[in-house]
């Protein structure tokens, strides 16, 4: 990455004082200033509702950064240049009277404009059609939204055709913030650069795969968002399905954004829809009860702050995932995604299928196929499991498995691994697409997404309980042992 001209831009954020903006943007441009990548002559434009002189709203942004920088990495001389680039207005988004006054900022000016919207999602078009009508627009326009886009299908087509109807899909970059982070888009890197693995990818070679997200935390404050959401959609909805994809792809003729997202869309169409009559066999929720979380009691879902005592909103969800093609027929995908589980640990792995003819012990055979394991977060790496013989005098020819490591951080020791926020504002910098999702992929995740949802609110079965602290319910271990298989949890 170097510095240069082309990423020189206006950065316009809306619900610039926002928790998003002070936890994720301002750290992440924190970390572009300090890798100098902040072309000279990049300016920030903080948007807000309320009053504040610039000069208070640079010290919030100093005060922000002194909390969430680690202190090896704080330098108040890159904390100074940052804020220098950064001017604050109070603006009303959903009025249009006081848009124009933007234009002010932008005169004279031929900074690449990016917009980022960091408000709730029901602003988009409101912002949109006010900038447009403004005339406070300009060619070289980029224009950021953050998720959800939307509650269902129908809600995000409103969304998106609100946004299509002022921008073009070229400049629109939305965001899944999953796709930002380093191990994620090594997913691309290890599958088609690798022709080990490229020429083993499919239901010959593989016999099923797993997606697991853990999360620690909580509802964290959230409910009022979360619980008109629950853990189907502001997970598996877009970080999940993006996962699957990028390991279920056909591999895209090229690096652009479409030849990628075309991929990921072909994926997305081939989901076998989830019937009424699968819902067992493939579908688990659960919602957490009180238990503990890092040594601590925490309280259950229905007991968090301000929570609606009778949610059935769901915190945990596990799926039995097939894809209808030619690479993946047979090859089921189980996925599982929950809130208040033991640790914070997202891992893929793949399984091979056993060699043709086994030739070893009897008693060992369930040792008999490699594991690929991909650790998202953290201790990002990846682990090849083979088979060994083990090593004695007195062992004959027992079989040991064995990893081969590649630990990011030990072999690439000197590199900062940068945060998911700080890649996809540089992408969005240099204008590539890549790492955002298109509307097609919003849409058919939503399509397939909306069919589970009905067939919940149909059957009208609460979700399953766990204890905070679990693994989620015990009808997710069951989802997957039906099958003669067990969730990976060498961890
Ligand atoms: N926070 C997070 O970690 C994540 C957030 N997101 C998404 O990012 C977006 C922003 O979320 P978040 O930062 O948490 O939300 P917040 O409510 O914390 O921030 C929203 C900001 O927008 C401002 N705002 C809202 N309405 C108006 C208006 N009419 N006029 C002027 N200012 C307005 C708010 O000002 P005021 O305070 O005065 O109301 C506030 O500064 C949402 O779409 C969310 O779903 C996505 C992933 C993670
Ligand atoms: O988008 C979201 O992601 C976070 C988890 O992200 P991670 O990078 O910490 O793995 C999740 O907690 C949140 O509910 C969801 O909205």
């Amino acid at each position: 990455m170097t510095k240069s001209d082309h990423t020189r831009c206006d950065l316009m954020i809306f619900g610039a004082l926002g928790d998003l903006a002070n936890r994720k943007l301002f750290p992440a441009l924190y970390q572009l200033e300090r890798a100098e990548l902040l072309a000279e002559g990049s300016r920030v434009l903080a948007l807000a509702r309320h009053e504040h002189s610039t000069d208070d709203v640079r010290q919030q942004i100093v005060d922000n950064l002194r909390q969430r920088v680690p202190a090896e990495e704080f330098d108040q001389s890159v904390v100074e240049r940052l804020v220098q680039r950064v001017e604050y207005r109070s603006l009303d988004f959903s009025c249009c009277e006081s848009y124009p006054e933007l234009n002010g900022w932008r005169d004279s000016v031929n900074n690449n404009l990016i917009v980022y919207m960091a408000t709730p999602p029901s602003l988009y078009g409101v912002i949109a059609r006010n900038l447009r009508d403004s005339d406070c627009c300009s060619e070289n326009i980029r224009v950021v939204v953050e998720k959800p886009i939307g509650h269902d299908l129908q809600s995000s087509r409103v969304i998106n055709d609100a946004l299509g109807e002022v921008y073009a899909e070229s400049e629109l970059f939305r965001i899944d913030h999953y796709l930002g982070k380093e191990t994620v888009q090594n997913l691309i890197a290890l599958r088609f650069a690798n022709n080990l693995f490229a020429s083993q990818w499919d239901q010959n070679h593989i016999s099923h795969v797993e997606i697991t997200v853990a999360e620690s935390l909580g509802i964290e404050g959230r409910w009022g968002y979360f619980d008109k959401a629950g853990q189907l959609r502001d997970m598996i909805q877009n970080h999940l399905l993006q996962l699957l994809c990028l390991i279920a792809m056909d591999p895209p003729s090229d690096l652009s954004a479409d030849s990628i997202r075309d991929e990921k869309v072909k994926v997305l169409k081939a989901l076998r829809k989830i019937t009424p009559a699968m819902m067992e066999h493939y579908a688990v929720r659960g919602q957490y009860t009180a238990g503990s979380s890092e040594g601590k009691a925490v309280p259950g879902y229905l007991d968090e702050k301000g929570a609606d005592k009778s949610s059935d909103t769901e915190t945990f969800v596990a799926l039995k995932v097939e894809i209808d093609n030619w690479r993946w027929s047979g090859v089921p995908f189980y996925i599982r995604t929950g809130k208040r589980l033991p640790e914070k640990f997202s891992q893929i792995v793949i399984h091979f299928k056993p060699a043709p003819h086994y030739i070893f012990d009897p008693d060992q055979k369930h040792l008999a196929n490699n594991k690929l394991i991909i650790r998202l977060q953290p201790d990002e790496g990846m682990a090849l499991k083979i088979l060994t013989k083990d090593q004695g005098l007195d062992k004959g020819m027992r079989l040991r498995q064995g990893p081969l490591e590649l630990s990011f951080a030990e072999t690439f020791a000197k590199v900062r691994i940068p945060e998911a926020y700080e890649r996809l504002l540089w992408e969005v910098m240099k204008g590539q697409q890549y790492l955002f999702v298109r509307r097609d992929e919003v849409e058919h995740a939503w399509r397939w997404i909306d069919q589970i949802i009905t067939n919940w609110q149909d059957s009208g079965e609460p979700p399953k309980r766990y204890a905070a602290g679990g693994w989620g319910p015990v009808a997710s271990v069951a989802l997957i042992t039906r099958d003669g298989r067990n969730w990976y949890e060498d961890v």
